[in-house]
């Protein structure tokens, strides 16, 4: 909702009271409209200061809206022109942060003060839509095409400081704001609003537009391949230069609606949510992030090669620092290595995930954190690209580590041969039409650049290889279930990976990092078709998908069905932050939402009927438990298959 009080000195206030962070919903929207008119009518009101409950101006509209009809009108667009063409003046107190629609509404407005450590921008990109309520249109003409795209494109938030530098602001200040906004507003009730009105400029003109708008096409589709919004974004920001106000808000609406509207929209909308309900894990015994307390560490083993190029050294390192134990979500420093604090608090041994995304986007290793008394080893994901991290927490329990870690295995194991495939056929790869197939092939440039005698050696303790296999195993059987010895052949040759200069890829030297198809490989396939008598086929683009796929996701079911994850949110979240699943496809599990339940288990039923001796596509019980009740939305699933007992 929105308050309206009426305050001394001919003004009045508007503000905005929904709590946790004042989002826009259909209520807030009709306060501000009724508060406005208020105003508007009460012949003793001479200006209007708008503002936000608790510190917090507004974080855009409530995102929870997008899922219902309302979301393809609003009706924020038309009160941000009614309180532009207010005949009274309005000024925008703003604190805390004024985001998406937020910001919107502070553009609506004709003056705009704000806290210095307010928080401007419009990050709707990340959520696959656009500044739908005028952003596209009045940006532009208040700051500029360069920086408008920037900011519209990147979604990035920026301090009131910057805001205040490129013209977004009028004021910045370092007390309260209503308080400074209401004196304010008593010093301009009779000044001429024209100039004041956003809608009337015209966007500043620079001789090279196209050129700038080709560039940042550019610069969008290779930073951010397969994502719609950034473009389309860059079109409603184009339709600001090529027409006049009121033809562009149409357009703007048009792309708007388009994206809202899109698979991809909701995919990362529900990974916003996923994210902070992932982050909100309790143990049976009722410890969470919340509750536990922050201590630091004096020991660390750091292991991998990039963590090797930060501190001098290729191999392992034993590092004596203070490390210091950040809450969730604080970005710290890349050169201060941090630990979750929970782990600390519970028990020995006990496992945990760091999910780890570098500021400037990329996601970079995570891995898995060790701690005991006897165990003071840590393995710690560490990026050198950047020097801003931010971590997602998630809980596992015990033994978790050992499932995660062969999370991928497993369902690789089960379509080794078909990986190996794509993996020749880069070119037919690169064509292929959805970019979660990117996580298949980068599986092969991580396995090189970790180097694939680790997991050589792993199965030959196994005694799945080398001398402790039963002699007479045949090659391509381990018992009764389908085995692939192509990694192990490949270490046999000596191809350890990158550190080898050839692995599933040849590189430019040993060490080196430049990598390219090896024709080595496409060779030793033909020939091991020959040996283990394997009919070459063509495997279609489906057929790929399916069984690399929905064996991973037939795996996550299995997790979820042993209680193993506390929910398929947490599993998204970990492959949106572990594995580089692309975001705007939600994760695996709201993936398989979106194929459809009934039509996975149909396919892995095919596909394990033809292929007997891999288990991974057998389907598991919970998908079958699930599938049966059609196809029900992903919260509805731990419901109605019913939750098992909890291993966290
Ligand atoms: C025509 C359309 C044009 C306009 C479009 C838009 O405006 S699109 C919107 C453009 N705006 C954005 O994209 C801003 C998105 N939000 C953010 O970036 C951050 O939440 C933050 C910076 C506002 C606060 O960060 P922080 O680390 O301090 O806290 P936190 O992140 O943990 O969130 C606290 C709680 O608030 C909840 N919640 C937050 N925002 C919204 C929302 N808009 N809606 C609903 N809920 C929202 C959040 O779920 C959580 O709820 P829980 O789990 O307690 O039940």
């Amino acid at each position: 909702m929105a308050e309206y009080l009426r305050l001394p000195h001919s003004l009045a206030l508007i503000r905005i009271r929904n709590p946790p962070v004042n989002a826009i919903s259909p209520a807030v929207l009709y306060g501000i409209k009724e508060g406005l008119q208020k105003a508007v009518s009460d012949h003793t009101v001479k200006a209007i200061v708008i503002s936000g409950a608790d510190g917090k101006f507004c974080a855009g509209v409530d995102i929870h809206v997008f899922s219902t009809p309302w979301s393809s009108d609003t009706g924020l667009g038309d009160l941000v022109d009614e309180m532009q063409r207010n005949k009274k003046p309005v000024v925008a107190a703003i604190e805390g942060m004024a985001l998406g629609g937020g910001l919107e509404l502070a553009l609506g407005s004709h003056y705009r003060i704000a806290h210095v450590q307010t928080e401007t921008g419009f990050p709707e990109v990340t959520l696959g839509i656009l500044p739908g309520a005028r952003g596209t249109q009045l940006l532009p003409r208040l700051i500029g095409i360069p920086a408008a795209l920037d900011l519209i494109t990147s979604g990035r938030c920026i301090l009131a400081g910057e805001a205040f530098k490129l013209g977004i602001l009028d004021k910045v200040v370092n007390s309260d704001p209503l308080e400074k906004g209401i004196k304010f507003a008593r010093t301009i009730l009779d000044q001429p609003l024209e100039c004041r009105r956003i809608m009337n400029k015209t966007v500043p003109n620079v001789p090279n537009m196209d050129a700038i708008f080709s560039e940042v096409f550019a610069k969008v589709r290779k930073q951010y391949p397969g994502y719609i919004a950034p473009e389309t974004c860059i079109r409603a920001v184009q339709a600001s230069v090529k027409h006049p106000y009121e033809v562009g808000i149409k357009e703007e609406k048009e792309l708007a609606v388009y994206l809202v509207e899109s698979g991809q929209a909701r995919a990362l909308q529900y990974a916003f949510f996923a994210e902070r309900n992932a982050n909100k894990w309790s143990t049976p015994s009722g410890v969470s992030w919340k509750t536990a307390s922050v201590r630091p560490i004096s020991l660390v083993g750091v292991l991998g090669k990039h963590v090797g190029e930060f501190l001098d050294s290729p191999h392992l390192h034993m590092v004596r620092a203070a490390i210091y134990l950040v809450p969730s979500g604080v970005k710290f420093c890349g050169k201060h290595i941090a630990v979750l604090a929970p782990l600390i608090l519970i028990q020995v041994h006990e496992l945990f995930i760091l999910c780890v995304r570098t500021g400037d986007g990329n996601f970079f290793f995570f891995f898995f954190v060790v701690l005991g008394p006897e165990l003071r080893t840590y393995t710690l994901s560490h990026s050198t690209s950047s020097q801003l991290i931010e971590m997602e927490n998630i809980l596992v329990p015990r033994g978790w580590g050992e499932v995660v870690s062969t999370f991928l295995t497993i369902s690789n194991n089960g379509t080794m041969n078909i990986h190996v495939q794509v993996l020749c056929r880069h070119t037919v790869f690169s064509s292929l039409r959805d970019s979660i197939y990117v996580i298949y092939i980068r599986n092969f440039r991580v396995s090189d650049l970790a180097g694939l005698d680790v997991g050589w050696k792993g199965r030959k303790g196994q005694g799945l290889t080398g001398p402790a296999l039963p002699p007479g195993t045949p090659a391509r059987k381990r018992g009764n279930i389908r085995y692939c010895p192509i990694p192990d052949i490949l270490c046999e040759s000596g191809r350890f990976g990158q550190k080898t200069g050839k692995g599933w890829y040849q590189y430019d030297k040993p060490l080196g990092r430049i990598h390219k198809p090896d024709p080595w490989l496409s060779k030793f396939l033909s020939q091991y078709r020959e040996t283990y008598h394997i009919e070459p086929r063509v495997i279609s683009q489906d057929e790929i998908l399916e069984r690399c796929l929905y064996a991973l996701i037939n795996e996550a079911f299995r997790i979820l069905g042993e209680g193993i994850a506390a929910s398929p949110e947490h599993i998204d979240v970990i492959y949106l932050h572990g594995y580089g699943w692309p975001r705007y496809r939600g994760g695996p599990m709201f993936y398989a939402s979106t194929v459809g339940l009934s039509t996975i288990l149909e396919k892995l039923q095919k596909y394990y009927r033809q292929n007997p001796d891999i288990p991974q596509l057998e389907p598991s019980n919970y998908l079958k438990k699930l599938a049966a009740h059609g196809n029900p939305p992903l919260k509805e699933w731990q419901r109605l298959a019913g939750t098992p007992s909890s291993k966290l």
